[in-house]
C-alpha cells in the first residue's frame, strides 16, 4: 500500500492515459505500446478459441487502434477476419491511425450485418476515453451483439463500461475475456462491471512501473500483499494479553449474532474475548460459547462497569443488538471509552435519524460495516460506490466497509481497497456479523483499523472460498484457522 507501483494498484482511467504519456515521455513510442495492446489481445483470443472468423469491431480512439492491431496479427496467423470501423478511416488520428495504415485489408461499416457468421467479436469500440453513453451505430451493434450471445474479447473494457465506476453508460455485451493493459481499473471490480469483463487479463505492454511514482494513487485492489507484512502472527514470547482483549455486546432476543462475531473475533486471534450481555440473557450465551466469557450487564445496560476493565481495548456493538435507544447508549458509550470499534447492523441503523450524532462521537480507531441499506440510513451520498464509501468515510472519521459482493473498503484519508474474492455463497444470515468479529479481532491484536478492515473483509471472503457451496455464516469462523495457514504457508503468493 506504500509502494505506488504495486502491483495491486487500480488506476483510474485518466491516471492510465497520465502513465502512457509517461512513458512515451521515457522514450517507449505509443506506436509501440499500441502494437503491443494488439498482439495482446491477438494473443488472447487464439490461446482461447480454435481458428474461426472473428469481427473486430474498430472505434475511433486508440481503443480502435488496439483493434487493427488485433486484426493484423490474426490475419496474418491465418484467422478469417472482418474489420468494422466506426466513423471513417480518414478522421483516426496519432498511433490509431498509423496502425489503421498498416491494415491493408477492407473496411466494413459498423452495423450489425459484421457479426452474421462470425464465430467469435473482438469489442475495440470504447476503452477509457467513453464519454457518453452508447448510442447510434455503436449501441446497435453492441445491442446485437449482446442479443447474439457470440463470444466476446474486450480490449481493455467491454464497450459502453466506465472503467472508473464499473457502471455501465448506455449497454455493454459482456465479455468472455477482457485484455487490459498495465494495471486493472477500478471498473475491472466494481460490479457490475466485474460480472461484464469476464475473466481479466492484465497484460504488461512496456510501460515501466516507474511511471507510477508520480501519479496519486490511492485506490488498491484487496490481496495479502496490502497487508501481510503488519498481520499480527503470535510471537514465541508472546502471551494472551498483549494480544489483546475484545468485547462483544451482546442482544437480549437476537443472540446468535454476538455469538457469531465473538467466536470470529477469537478465531482470528484474539487474545481474550468476551461478551457482554443484559442479565436475562446471560444464561443462553454463557452455555453456547465456551472459550468466550460472559458478562451480565446491570439493570440501566451501562458499559461503564465492564468498561473498567482497562485490558479491554476493542468493541463491537450491532450485531443482533436490536434499533433501540440501549444499542445507541452503548455505540456511544463505546466510542466514549477511546477505545478501538466496530459498529455494525443496528449500531448504524440506530442512527438514521441524526448521523451527525455519531460522527460527532467518532474520535478514534472506528470501523463502521454497513450493507447498502444501512448505508444508506446513514448517509445521504449519491453516486458510484467507490465514491460514495470514500465521502462517507471522510465526513464521519470512520473506516467505512460498505459491503457487498464489490465491498469497498475507505479511510477519512483517502485510502481505499476494493474486495475481489467473496463468493456469492456469502449472501447467508449471519456473515456480516462474522465479519464484524475478524475485523476486530485484528484490532484487539494491535493491527491499524484500515488494515484491519481490509484483512478482515479478505480473510471473510477467503474463508467462504473455500468452504464452497452450502455455506452457513456459523461455519465461517472454522475456516479461518485454514486460511491463516496458508497465509503462513504461502505468504505473499498470488
Ligand atoms: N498510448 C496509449 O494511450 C495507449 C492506449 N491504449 C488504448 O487506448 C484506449 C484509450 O484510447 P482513447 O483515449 O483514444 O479513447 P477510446 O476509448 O478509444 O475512445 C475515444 C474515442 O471514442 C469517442 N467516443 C467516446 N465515447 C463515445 C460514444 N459514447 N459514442 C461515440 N463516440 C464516443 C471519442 O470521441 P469524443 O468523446 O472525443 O467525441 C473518441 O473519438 C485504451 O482503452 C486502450 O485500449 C493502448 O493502445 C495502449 C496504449
Ligand atoms: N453476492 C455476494 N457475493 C459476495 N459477498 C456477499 C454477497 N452478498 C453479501 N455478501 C457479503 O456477505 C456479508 C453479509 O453481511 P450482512 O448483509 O451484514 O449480513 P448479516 O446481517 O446477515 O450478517 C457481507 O460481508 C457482504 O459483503
Ligand atoms: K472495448
Amino acid at each position: 500500500m506504500n509502494a505506488p507501483d504495486h502491483h495491486l494498484a487500480l488506476l483510474t482511467t485518466a491516471q492510465m492515459a497520465q502513465a502512457d504519456q509517461a512513458a512515451v515521455q521515457a522514450g517507449i513510442s505509443g506506436i509501440a505500446l499500441m502494437e503491443a495492446a494488439g498482439a495482446a489481445v491477438a494473443s488472447a483470443v487464439s490461446a482461447r478459441w480454435r481458428r474461426q472468423t472473428v469481427s473486430i469491431l474498430c472505434g475511433p480512439g486508440n481503443n480502435g487502434g488496439d483493434g487493427f492491431v488485433a486484426a493484423r496479427h490474426l490475419r496474418d496467423a491465418g484467422w478469417p477476419v472482418r474489420l468494422g470501423l466506426l466513423g471513417d478511416k480518414a478522421l483516426l488520428t496519432g498511433d490509431a491511425a498509423h496502425h489503421a495504415q498498416l491494415w491493408n485489408d477492407d473496411i466494413h461499416p459498423l452495423t450489425p450485418a459484421l457479426l452474421d457468421g462470425a464465430g467469435l467479436v473482438i469489442d475495440a469500440l470504447f476503452g477509457a476515453g467513453l464519454s457518453r453513453p452508447l448510442s447510434g451505430a455503436a449501441a446497435s451493434v453492441i445491442a446485437a451483439l449482446a442479443d447474439r450471445g457470440l463470444p466476446v474479447c474486450a480490449v481493455d473494457v467491454p464497450s459502453g463500461l466506465d472503467g472508473n465506476t464499473g457502471q455501465v453508460l448506455g449497454l455493454v455485451a459482456p465479455a468472455s475475456i477482457t485484455v487490459t493493459f498495465f494495471r486493472k481499473k477500478p471498473g475491472h471490480m466494481l460490479l457490475p462491471g466485474r460480472q461484464l469483463c469476464g475473466e481479466i487479463q492484465v497484460v504488461d505492454i512496456g510501460v515501466p512501473d516507474t511511471v507510477l511514482a508520480a501519479l496519486p494513487i490511492s485506490v488498491f485492489q484487496n490481496g495479502p500483499e496490502l497487508w501481510l507484512q503488519r498481520y499480527p502472527w503470535p510471537t514465541p514470547d508472546g502471551h494472551k494479553y498483549q494480544r489483546g482483549h475484545a468485547l462483544v455486546i451482546g442482544g437480549r432476543l437476537m443472540t446468535g449474532a454476538a455469538r457469531l462475531a465473538a467466536t470470529a473475533c477469537a478465531r482470528v486471534g484474539a487474545g481474550l474475548v468476551s461478551i457482554a450481555a443484559p442479565a436475562t440473557a446471560w444464561s443462553v450465551y454463557a452455555g453456547s460459547v465456551t472459550s468466550v466469557m460472559v458478562y451480565p450487564l446491570r439493570e440501566s445496560g451501562s458499559l461503564d462497569e465492564v468498561l473498567s476493565d482497562g485490558r479491554i481495548n476493542v468493541l463491537v456493538v450491532g450485531p443482533g443488538a436490536g434499533v433501540s435507544d440501549l444499542t445507541r447508549m452503548h455505540a456511544l458509550q463505546a466510542l466514549a471509552s477511546r477505545r478501538a470499534v466496530v459498529l455494525d447492523a443496528d449500531a448504524i441503523s440506530v442512527f438514521s435519524s441524526d448521523p451527525q450524532a455519531l460522527f460527532s462521537a467518532i474520535a478514534g480507531p472506528c470501523v463502521l460495516t454497513p450493507h447498502e441499506g444501512e448505508f444508506n440510513r446513514l448517509f445521504s451520498v449519491d453516486g458510484p460506490k467507490l465514491d460514495r464509501a470514500r465521502q462517507a468515510a471522510r465526513s464521519s472519521g470512520a473506516i467505512v466497509v460498505l459491503k457487498g459482493a464489490d465491498t469497498v473498503i475507505a479511510a477519512p484519508d483517502g485510502r481505499t481497497v476494493i474486495n475481489g474474492n467473496a463468493p456469492a455463497y456469502l449472501a447467508t444470515g449471519g456473515t456480516g456479523d462474522v465479519l464484524a468479529g475478524l475485523i476486530a479481532g485484528l484490532m484487539a491484536q494491535g493491527m491499524e483499523a484500515f488494515d484491519a478492515a481490509t484483512a478482515g473483509v479478505w480473510l471473510h471472503g477467503e474463508a467462504a472460498r473455500l468452504f464452497g457451496p452450502g455455506l452457513l455464516s456459523e461455519d465461517l469462523p472454522g475456516m479461518v484457522p485454514r486460511v491463516l495457514r496458508r497465509l503462513l504457508r504461502h505468504g505473499l503468493s498470488r
